[in-house]
This record gives structure tokens, C-alpha cells and sequence, in this order.
């Protein structure tokens, strides 16, 4: 067999043992089947498999994308970073299994703990990501604070019997509204949180003061490419009272 049939085997097999549906394999490969095999690795690149959340490579694309919403609309988003706290003590004391029980049992509090438009993802170890769109600044330490508290009231059965439970620290920064950044600045201005948040005892959440930002009715026309179709109703808008969705 050639290479290449070799790699679309491997791939194949990986997809079925992900749980990914292909179409019947025909030789030579059909269109179709192809076209499922790209899809199907393409999710594969951007999931955690551990937790099956969206892995940092998704992460990226979500807080850039949300970031440019930020500066096209006015609209507030919300980053937090989730670290689970003294985590290398659990794997020691508990194992390695007891440990990714935990990781994933906190992957699923997290996405309960947060309304279905948001983004819940892994970014590595013990460290998680929650990306809060469409985010009133006066409800930020609300939300936050509610991820926090769910995580410390979680539960993972241990095989010996019994129940452990984990606390996180956040750190989170709001994207400022009608300002370009990148998503890695922004993650920098969470992560200074975290670190504020670790460094005062744990289990906490640290948010960094609201951005105030000054910006013209002519800056806004400017960010959002000339005088489109509706900026006087975008900008308009941003000035009433935003609709609570939390
Ligand atoms: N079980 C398990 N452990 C992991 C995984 N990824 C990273 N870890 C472990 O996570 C631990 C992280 O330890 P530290 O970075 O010292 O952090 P910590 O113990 O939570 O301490 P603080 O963050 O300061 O509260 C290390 O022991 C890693 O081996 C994983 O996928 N599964």
C-alpha cells in the first residue's frame, strides 16, 4: 500500500475511535469520504481530548474573533482564565486518573456554569478559559464570581470511595468596546489577574478595572470601515441601557 493510503488509514481509524461517523472506505477514495475526512480531522485539531472542549488552538481563533466584535459593535466581552489551584498536589496524593477525573468534571461544571453562547476551553494542564460575550462591565465580578463558586462546589467520586472537591483561581479582563488588540494581549491582561488572584491566597477572583474608553462618533464611523448601512443605529444603540442576558 502506498503512503498515502497508509496516512488515510491511520486517519480513519483515529476518526472512529474519536466517534467521528465517515462514510463505507472505497478504493480509490470517494469525493465524499474525502471531504468527511478533512472535516472530521479539522475537529479533531481544535478539541481537547481529555475534556473534549475546544483546545487553545480554538481559543485563539473565538477571543480574536470576539475581540474584533469588541471594536466593530461597542459590545463588552468578558475573558476569564480558570486555574485549578495546588492540582500537582491531587495527582501526587490521588493519581494521574484521579486527576483527569477532576480536569474533566471541571470541564463540565465550567460549560453548566455559563450561558450556551459563551465559550468554555482548555488552554493546557489545569488551566481553562471562559470567553463571556455581549458582558454588562457591572455584572463581570457576578458571572465570574458564580464560575468560581461552581467549581468549588463540584465533586469527583474517588474508587477508594469517598469525594474530592477543587477550588480555582480567575483572573479575568473585559474586552474594551470600539479598540483593536490582539487576543494574545488580552489574555496577557487575564493572566496578570490569575497571578493577583494566586498570589492573595487562591480560590478568588481577580478582575482588572473596567477600560474606559473615550472614542468619537467619527473614530466609531472610522473603526467600522466608513459610513456603512445602520452606524447611526449601531451607535445609537450602544448608548441605551444594554439587555440583561445573564
Ligand atoms: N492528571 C493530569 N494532570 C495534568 C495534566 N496536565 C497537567 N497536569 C499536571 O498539573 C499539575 C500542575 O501543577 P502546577 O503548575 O504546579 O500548579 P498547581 O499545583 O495547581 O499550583 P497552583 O496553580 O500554584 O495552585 C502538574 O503536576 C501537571 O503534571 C493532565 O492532563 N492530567
Amino acid at each position: 500500500m502506498s503512503p498515502q493510503g497508509l496516512q488515510l488509514d491511520h486517519a480513519r481509524a483515529l476518526l472512529r475511535q474519536e466517534g467521528i461517523a465517515l462514510p463505507a472506505a472505497e478504493t480509490p477514495p470517494s469525493l465524499q469520504e474525502l471531504q468527511a475526512i478533512i472535516d472530521g480531522l479539522c475537529l479533531l485539531s481544535e478539541r481537547d481530548p481529555l475534556t473534549g472542549l475546544p483546545n487553545r488552538r480554538a481559543f485563539e481563533a473565538r477571543a480574536q474573533q470576539e475581540l474584533d466584535r469588541a471594536c466593530r459593535t461597542g459590545e463588552m466581552a468578558l475573558l476569564l482564565v480558570v486555574d485549578l489551584d495546588h492540582f500537582k498536589a491531587i495527582n501526587d496524593q490521588q493519581g494521574h486518573a484521579v486527576g483527569d477525573a477532576v480536569l474533566k468534571e471541571v470541564a463540565r461544571t465550567l460549560q453548566r456554569s455559563v450561558r450556551p453562547m459563551d465559550t468554555v476551553a482548555r488552554l493546557g494542564g489545569e488551566e481553562f478559559a471562559v470567553l463571556l460575550p455581549h458582558v454588562v462591565p457591572a455584572r463581570a465580578g457576578k458571572l465570574a464570581e458564580r464560575v468560581r463558586l461552581a467549581v468549588a462546589e463540584a465533586r469527583v467520586p474517588l474508587p477508594q470511595g469517598g469525594q474530592l472537591g477543587v477550588t480555582a483561581s480567575l483572573g479575568g479582563a473585559l474586552a474594551a468596546p470600539w479598540v483593536r488588540s490582539t487576543w494574545q494581549h488580552w489574555l496577557e491582561r487575564a493572566d496578570r489577574q490569575l497571578y493577583a488572584a494566586k498570589n492573595a491566597g487562591r480560590n478568588r477572583v481577580c478582575l482588572e478595572p473596567v477600560p474606559h474608553t473615550e472614542v468619537s462618533a467619527e473614530e466609531k464611523r472610522w473603526l467600522l470601515g466608513g459610513a456603512e448601512l445602520g452606524v447611526d443605529r449601531i451607535i445609537a444603540g450602544t448608548a441605551e441601557a444594554e439587555p440583561d442576558l445573564t
